[in-house]
């Protein structure tokens, strides 16, 4: 989608909020421990809050947060519209939001997906996270659908936790490592795209050299790589440039739980956040 033909494209929109505040996402994950941490009851009151402060904090000061929608789904249905509300306070606050709900079916299911997350529903934030293992073309539905509204997708290829290896480094029928295949269809997506396209890949911090090893050319991605694993999970900002060598314009890392352990005060939650993402812009930059 061109300018003036519709909504603003998603990756041109993220790629503005990273040059103006550096390339970290913030996570809005309200465990149960964090909850208590902050005074916080777990229930879906609680979520909404700790969603709510986590905006007022960061707002203007981060390129995008990302609430995991399994925290608030745990409450239910009062859990589900806390999510939405989450949502309707960072659009409003002008902050950019991927919804992190790693969504994944057969085609026709995945249409019912892509109204949720990318439609018109309030559930729908900037950008969804989904599994491609069900068949990348399994995802046709919420791609075309995510295309017309300018929103975003970050799909799964190499994930953060040690268990995603042996799915993601297998070798398909056609030779390919399944994570390298993952990362060609995004690519063909996005080709032309400037400054980079729509379809993004989750590409963890904390994946070593699987990226080189498996032959993997991020670059040629040409969309955003969400990076998850910086943090409470053991990656660092400096892993960053090993993990992503050329492809590190790409990068935008997401962080959670360190972020979140300086809350509930919203100025320490911003200080946090922006040392983080200061640390970000310098280990990638060059
Ligand atoms: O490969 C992945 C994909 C998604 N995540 C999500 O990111 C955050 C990480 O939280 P931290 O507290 O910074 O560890 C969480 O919502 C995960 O579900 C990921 O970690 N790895």
């Amino acid at each position: 989608m061109s300018g003036g033909e519709g909504p603003q494209r998603f990756g041109a929109r993220l790629a503005e909020a990273v040059t103006a505040h550096g390339p970290l996402c913030a996570g809005i994950d309200p465990h149960t421990p964090l909850l208590a941490a902050w005074g916080l009851t777990d229930d879906a009151d609680g979520v909404e809050r700790f969603g709510r402060i986590v905006v007022e904090a960061l707002a203007e000061h981060v390129a995008c947060v990302k609430p995991q929608a399994a925290f608030f789904e745990r409450h239910g249905s009062r859990g589900v519209a806390a999510l939405e509300r989450v949502v309707a306070d960072a659009r409003a606050a002008g902050l950019l939001t991927i919804v992190d709900a790693k969504r994944g079916d057969i085609g026709s299911t995945m249409a019912g997906y892509a109204d949720a997350f990318v439609g018109d529903s309030p559930l729908a934030g900037d950008a969804v996270t989904v599994s491609p293992y069900l068949g990348f073309g399994s995802l046709r539905p919420l791609l075309d659908l995510a295309a017309q509204h300018g929103r975003g997708v970050f799909v799964l290829a190499l994930t953060s936790n040690p268990e995603g290896a042996a799915v993601q480094h297998a070798v398909g029928a056609d030779g390919r490592p399944v994570a390298r295949a993952v990362a060609e269809a995004a690519a063909a997506e996005n080709a032309g795209a400037t400054p980079y396209g729509d379809v993004g890949l989750v590409v963890g911090a904390t994946v070593g050299s699987a990226v080189s090893d498996l032959g993997i050319d991020l670059a040629a991605v040409n969309g955003p790589l969400l990076a998850p694993g910086v943090g409470a999970q053991g990656g660092t900002a400096e892993d960053l440039r090993q993990v992503f060598g050329d492809a590190r314009r790409l990068v935008l890392a997401a962080s959670s739980r360190e972020v979140l352990a300086a809350g509930p005060s919203t100025t320490a939650l911003r200080d946090a956040a922006r040392r983080s993402a200061d640390a970000l812009t310098a280990a990638l930059a060059g």
